[in-house]
């Protein structure tokens, strides 16, 4: 069964509140949630393996460590995983970029696939599903479907807030993969929504109320 992380770091659960608080406008909201994606993509990245190599300085030779092994590649989940993108490529500005585009069928919940465009030679690299929101679960686990059919081997999911369905969901489908959240809510209202959550992610970010 894979493991759910949640992040629980001070500037990760302000900036948060300030996501959620419905005052919050376009700009500020797509500001923030970049900053999250950063903090969340520090802590994510603590236990990547690093490997010894020879380094010389102006003054000598010495062992030193970088980052061992596979590139990573990162796939957000169109439209509101875009909004975590630039945040993550701060950090690791080398990382691959494939995009699957979804939405959730506002009357049967379910996803309807639009768009896939993914790096080649998934199966050697690490990758990361991004998107903010962790609902139904359905989003997620068919844009886990995607990347493992094209070769990804225990492909990590990294949300900004999830409710237990979403997890269920998750562990249910895809029992090898690791959950990275700053934060589990209450569960899902009846239109699908995550309570107290913050609202459509993509809605808040593009302005497309
Ligand atoms: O867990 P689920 O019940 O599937 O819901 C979560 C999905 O809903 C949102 O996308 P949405 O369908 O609103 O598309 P958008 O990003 O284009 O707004 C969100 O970004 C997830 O992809
Ligand atoms: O609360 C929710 C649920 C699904 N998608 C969103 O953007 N927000
Ligand atoms: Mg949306």
């Amino acid at each position: 069964m894979g493991t759910i992380h949640v992040m629980e770091h001070p500037l990760i659960e302000h900036k948060l509140t300030l996501m959620r608080d419905k005052r919050t406008g376009t700009k500020e909201f797509r500001a923030l949630l970049q900053e999250v994606a950063m903090l969340m993509a520090y802590e994510l990245t603590r236990s990547l393996p690093l490997a010894e190599v020879t380094i010389e300085t102006p003054v000598t030779n010495a062992q030193f460590r970088v980052i061992a092994g596979k590139t990573l590649a990162l796939v957000p989940v169109l439209r509101a995983g875009l909004g975590m993108l630039d945040g993550i490529l701060n950090l690791i500005p080398a990382a691959k970029v494939g995009h699957v585009g979804l939405y959730r069928d506002h009357d049967t919940l379910q996803p309807v696939e639009y768009y896939c465009k993914l790096p080649s030679n998934l199966q050697e690299r690490d990758v990361i599903v991004v998107d903010p929101m962790l609902a139904t679960g359905g989003s997620a686990s068919a844009a886990l479907t995607v990347v493992k059919r094209h070769g990804a081997v225990h492909p990590k999911l990294m949300v900004l807030v999830a409710v237990p369905e979403g997890i269920k969901k998750i562990q249910t489908d895809h029992p090898d993969v690791d959950i990275y959240t700053a934060a589990i809510d209450e569960g899902l209202n009846e239109k699908g929504y995550i309570v107290p959550g913050l609202g459509d992610a993509g809605d808040r970010l593009y302005g497309t109320f």
